[in-house]
């Protein structure tokens, strides 16, 4: 569905000092720096996927999307997104994409939600028919219907990120491009994103691309991960491999009976010794799991064990690290 072959794209931005000096310098004499925002990104994506494409502030994941939905042109490169080159053929792509920046809004500011649906459906010249009984689900499974009728610069933002989600979904696109769309949202309205992301994927059978810095978003969605670093695609997986890869350690979080000093044992980390809970990290490759738990229990009389994999932004780092990002 989505090909992406050797993409490069370099901004050139031009350096200034500060200064009212540099400033009048700056109008004879400008110097320019070059920023290799992409080099040389490659993938694929299949129908039906839903990809979480993360990376640090900078490493060029809002330029790839920016790419593939044909915003901007790259400097060498391919992309094929359900056989069209999003760049040269934007208006009959945009049919078949939405797209979701969390920190920007495709609504109209001043206007009633509902007035801005109207005019996109315009835009994208959808049957009336199919907007209605679109409209009816996004209101419905999204909980749009009190706020319909308000203007969008009085809705909270996590208001607003839902009319977002449903107002790029009106013209049915195969494939859903979001930037971010949990950004700032408290947990409940999280979830709600989260669970309707889910369920169009699974119903709808839409394409997901999703970048974001919150991997809860990614643990709850995410079948593949693509990390892309100073504009190089780094790793390209599922979450569990990763898992394999650079989590192997648990932690096991014990509560006992007696105050007793911490026990010593190989391939173990305490984190946490308190008088009647502790928690330690172990690391799988130098010691089992139960062999652990079994030592514990000859030396304290356990009341409640816990094992756990270690949370996913530790796994994460681990991978920044490995590839110096
Ligand atoms: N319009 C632009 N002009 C100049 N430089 C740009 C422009 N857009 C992006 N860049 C630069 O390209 C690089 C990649 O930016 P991009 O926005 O793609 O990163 P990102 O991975 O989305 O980061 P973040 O997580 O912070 O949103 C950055 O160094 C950024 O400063």
């Amino acid at each position: 569905m989505i090909t992406v072959e050797g993409l490069c794209k370099t901004f050139k931005v031009a350096k200034r000092s500060a200064g009212f000096k540099a400033a009048l310098r700056s109008l004879f004499r400008r110097e320019y720096i070059a920023i290799e925002a992409l080099r040389d990104v490659s993938f694929h994506i299949n129908e039906g996927e839903i990809v979480g494409y993360i990376g640090p502030n900078g490493a060029g994941k809002s330029t790839t999307i920016k790419v593939m939905s044909g915003i901007l042109v790259p400097d060498k490169g391919k992309c094929s997104i359900l056989g069209r080159t999003p760049w040269k053929e934007r208006i009959a792509h945009v049919t078949n994409i939405g797209v979701v920046f969390g920190q920007r809004s495709q609504l109209w500011w001043d206007v009633p939600v509902i007035d801005s649906f109207e005019l996109l459906r315009d835009i994208y010249e959808v049957e009336k028919e199919k907007y209605r009984n679109n409209l009816d689900m996004l209101v419905e499974t999204l909980g749009l219907s009190s706020i319909l009728n308000n203007p969008v610069r009085q809705l909270s933002l996590g208001q607003r990120m839902r009319c977002e989600i449903a107002a790029s979904l009106l013209h049915s696109p195969k494939i859903l491009f979001l930037d971010e769309p949990t950004i700032g949202l408290d947990a409940v309205s999280k979830i709600a994103v989260r669970q309707f992301i889910k369920s169009i994927n699974k119903e709808k059978k839409v394409t997901v691309i999703l970048t974001t810095h919150d991997l809860g978003d990614i643990e709850a969605l995410a079948d593949r991960i693509l990390l892309i670093g100073k504009g190089r695609i780094l790793y390209d997986g599922s979450l569990n491999s990763l898992r394999s890869q650079f989590g192997a350690c648990k932690t096991i979080t014990i509560d006992f009976r007696e105050n007793s000093p911490p026990p010593a044992i190989k391939g173990t980390e305490m984190l946490v010794w308190s008088p009647e809970r502790a928690t330690l990290l172990v690391d799988t490759h130098q010691a089992g799991v139960s062999r652990v738990i079994a030592t514990l229990a000859e030396q304290l009389e356990l009341l409640d064990v816990t094992v756990e994999n270690p949370p996913i932004e530790e796994i994460i780092v681990q991978l920044y690290k490995e590839y110096e990002i």
